[in-house]
């Protein structure tokens, strides 16, 4: 089977975007490993497939699979190339789109400087909302990892995240600990595991062991989650400049625990190359 693919990038967080609206197909979880592989598909950390909408409220629906098949809720970075897609392919001319995924509806919007803002919905913070196993909901948990204690924020941004504040994200163990928090036993589906460098209060580092890809050059939702977390901590004000790896992006929230306002993620979001790939049907 050969389907047309797009490539692009956000802040270095990279895609393959599929149309599923001109082009008919079903993949099945190897192919999804396939495309994503970077030696033998095309490379990318998440796979984005573009779908009509399934109700008149939307302009268009979405699924996020991330590198190793699985499907997830939420994809920051993805949103952002997502309106550029739609819009590069003639998909639509709204600037304002708002779009399904399997977490509820986000709201991207094209700015006039060819960034993208995207209204990625209200964080939440219960265990059982994330989900997080815990006796209690305070803002900071102590989370056993191996032989080592680390104090993590939990935050659902759609998908879950786990967010440690670190001294110095260029020495944070974030290869050895990030696997350990992202199947850790507290988090029944997994998690997205945070190392944020607070640099002002407005200025964040930040790197993402990323569930279910490894560590990105970035990820939207990761960064959302480290500044609510900063901002419910006090140790950050909103808008908050998030470095990371792959550029920059930033985050607004004007929350607090018993509001719980959008947050607002800004950043670049560009196509690389487009092509077209003939899947196998026996990739492992
Ligand atoms: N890179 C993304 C997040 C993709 C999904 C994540 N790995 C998960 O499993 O929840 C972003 O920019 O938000």
């Amino acid at each position: 089977m050969k389907i047309r693919f797009t490539k692009m990038q956000g802040a270095g967080n990279d895609f393959v975007v599929l149309d599923a609206i001109r082009q008919t197909f079903a993949l099945t979880t190897p192919q999804i490993r396939f495309i994503a592989d970077r030696h033998f598909g095309i490379g990318c950390d998440q796979i984005l497939v573009v779908e009509k909408a399934t109700r008149p409220d939307v302009d268009f629906r979405y699924r996020i699979f991330n590198a190793d098949g699985g499907e997830v809720e939420q994809c920051g970075n993805g949103a952002r190339c997502f309106v550029r897609f739609v819009h590069e392919q003639g998909l639509t001319h709204k600037r304002q789109i708002r779009v399904e995924t399997t977490s509820g509806i986000i709201s991207p919007q094209l700015e006039a400087t060819g960034e993208v803002t995207v209204d990625m919905g209200q964080p939440r913070f219960l265990p059982a909302e994330i989900p997080f196993i815990s006796e209690n909901d305070a803002l900071v948990q102590t989370l056993v990892v191996g032989d080592t204690s680390v104090e993590i924020s939990v935050v659902s941004m759609g998908n879950p995240h786990a967010v440690q504040v670190v001294a110095d994200v260029d020495t944070a163990p974030v290869a050895r600990l990030g696997p350990l928090i992202e199947s850790h036993v507290r988090f029944p589906r997994r998690v997205n595991a945070g190392f944020m460098q607070v640099l002002d209060a407005h200025t964040v580092r930040l790197r993402v062991y990323e569930r279910g890809a490894g560590e990105t050059l970035a990820c939207g939702t990761g960064a959302c989650a480290a500044v609510v977390a900063g901002i419910r901590r006090q140790l950050l004000t909103s808008p908050v400049r998030v470095i990371t790896r792959g550029g920059e992006l930033t985050i607004a929230w004007n929350g607090s625990d018993s509001a719980l306002d959008s947050v607002l993620l800004t950043g670049p979001a560009t196509t690389v190359f487009t092509g077209e790939i003939d899947l196998p049907e026996d990739f492992k």
